[in-house]
């Protein structure tokens, strides 16, 4: 059992992505060469989601790819086979000399995102690559830092960040769960 507690609502949700379409827009003076590239799952809906904030500043569609990190993981060895997505060519091609912006929904150790390095690197060179969370929560074990941040949530080891988004969850929200204090340390 712990206690949760909703930190963002649909419509805090909806502000910070435009407001992260804006900071994108800006950082590289206009979005010509980039391309917005989802961490399956979530990742890849609040790329979309950028996206379209983005057709809509700028009048001009950028594209937008989908990672799958599994087969890179440091912390599932033991993977099936099955279960693991090969880069296809259309990400290949996506990814050779563009600006690339990689968005997950929540940012913690850092893992993720160092797999996500590395399966974008066997994709191709990109030209540079930039990084788009809805929630850094700290407790980074790597040396990464986001780009683009839509809420720094400073937390606690023992909590945990629950993102929910309507596409595949029927709901908006970010909620951060805590442990009761008898459950810390069992
Ligand atoms: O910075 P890190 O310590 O790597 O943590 C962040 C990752 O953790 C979650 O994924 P998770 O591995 O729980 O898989 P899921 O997205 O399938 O739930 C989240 O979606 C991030 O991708
Ligand atoms: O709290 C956390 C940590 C990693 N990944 C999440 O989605 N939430």
């Amino acid at each position: 059992m712990s206690d949760s507690r909703v930190i963002m609502d649909e419509s805090a949700i909806r502000r910070a992505l435009t407001r992260i379409a804006h900071e994108m827009v800006e950082k590289n003076k206009g979005i010509q060469g980039c391309v917005l590239i989802g961490i399956r799952t979530r990742g890849i809906y609040l790329a979309k989601r950028v996206a379209e904030r983005i057709l809509e500043i700028e009048g001009h569609p950028v594209a937008v790819g989908e990672l799958d990190i599994t087969r890179y993981r440091d912390d599932r060895p033991h993977i099936a086979e099955s279960s693991i997505t090969t880069p296809d060519e259309e990400l290949k091609l996506l990814v050779k000399d563009k600006r690339i912006i990689l968005f997950d929904d929540v940012l913690y150790t850092g893992r993720t995102i160092r797999a996500a390095l590395d399966a974008l690197m066997d994709c191709g060179r990109p030209q540079s690559i930039q990084l788009a969370v809805l929630v850094d929560r700290g407790h980074r074990e790597l040396p990464i830092r986001p780009d683009y941040v839509g809420k720094n949530v400073p937390t606690s080891r023992h909590e945990q960040i629950d993102v929910s988004l309507q596409e595949i969850d029927d709901d908006d929200c970010v909620t951060i769960l805590h442990p009761r204090e008898a459950e810390i340390g069992r």
